[in-house]
């Protein structure tokens, strides 16, 4: 992959730029990947084969969809930026099994994409080196959609990353957390340096991993409830449980009822947001959501 006809190298990247004139935009998150080693690395952890289709968020120039390209069966890119897609049909044009949607992942009908471009028993794969801006927004999209994907391998901030793997009692642990872990198995499998990018991001990057669980790990009677109650909780970080829940539940559920149902689960209610598993925040929905 060091063979300079590869896009991802910092002549060939310089190239292309040129050659279509295309200025960055910051509003796009637009740092593309120059560096041939961090695309094998998050190809080797995304679990692509010749087997596997795959879906790209933000495309870019290329650099990553041609990787994919070449080790998947088949590759999905959406690019929101017009001014790519003559581009990429340049840079990707010796791959014919590569297709470009010209559609904000946002507003995509991402399932209908798959439907219409994946065989059902295929594995399909999301991989992405993220427009950093909307990292939050898209991860969870996708999640809350259920998708038909296996896994989900993207760069993003490390800060993010890092919050999307802690445990309890750590300071990057919330409801994002949470609600990453409900749905998958999250590690971070690497840290990547600015230098790695074209232009260089203001921040230090990492590769997320994230496995789709079979089933959720705990059981839960409604899920907007528990993820609305999670976030509640988290929602002034210093403050206890008890005074985000009396908060939250002002005019609905009052301060007695309250207590009492934090009593009846066994969980404290001068023990902080911050300090409760999945498990204890699974029970005390149910408590809550059993009220009526
Ligand atoms: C960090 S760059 C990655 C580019 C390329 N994959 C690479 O690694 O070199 C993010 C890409 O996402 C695109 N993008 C930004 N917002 C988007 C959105 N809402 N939907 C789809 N693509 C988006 C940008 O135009 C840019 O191409």
């Amino acid at each position: 992959m060091t063979n300079n006809k590869y896009i991802a190298t910092p002549t060939r990247t310089k190239e292309i730029l040129n050659k279509y004139k295309f200025t960055f935009k910051k509003s796009l998150g637009q740092n593309f990947l120059i560096d041939s080693n961090v695309l094998e690395n998050i190809i080797a952890h995304a679990g692509i084969d010749k087997q596997a289709g795959a879906i790209e968020i933000g495309p870019g120039i290329g650099a990553l969809t041609e990787q994919l390209a070449i080790h998947a069966d088949k590759v999905v890119a959406f690019e929101i930026d017009q001014r790519l897609i003559p581009v990429l049909q340049d840079t990707l044009g010796d791959y014919d099994n590569v297709q470009i949607v010209n559609e904000d992942i946002l507003e995509a009908d991402v399932a209908e994409t798959i439907a219409a471009n994946f065989p059902k028993t295929q594995p399909v794969h999301v991989v992405a080196n993220l427009p950093y801006y909307i990292t939050t927004p898209i991860l969870l999209k996708l999640l809350h959609e259920d998708l038909p994907v296996t896994s989900l391998t993207v760069m993003i901030q490390k800060e993010v990353a890092e919050r999307m793997a802690a445990g309890p009692n750590n300071k990057s642990y919330g409801s994002l957390t949470i609600a990453v872990q409900y749905y998958t198995e999250a590690a971070v499998v690497m840290d990547v340096p600015k230098q790695v990018f074209m232009p260089q991001p203001n921040v230090d990057s990492s590769i997320l991993r994230l496995v789709k669980r079979d089933k959720p790990p705990v059981e839960v009677d409604n899920e907007k409830y528990f993820f609305a109650l999670i976030k509640a909780s988290f929602a002034q970080r210093r403050k206890t449980l008890r005074n985000n829940l009396t908060s939250y539940f002002k005019g609905t559920i009052d301060k007695d009822a309250i207590n009492q149902t934090l009593e009846s689960v066994g969980i404290d209610g001068t023990r902080r947001g911050e300090s409760l598993d999945m498990q204890e925040f699974a029970t005390l929905a149910n408590a809550f959501y059993r009220l009526g």
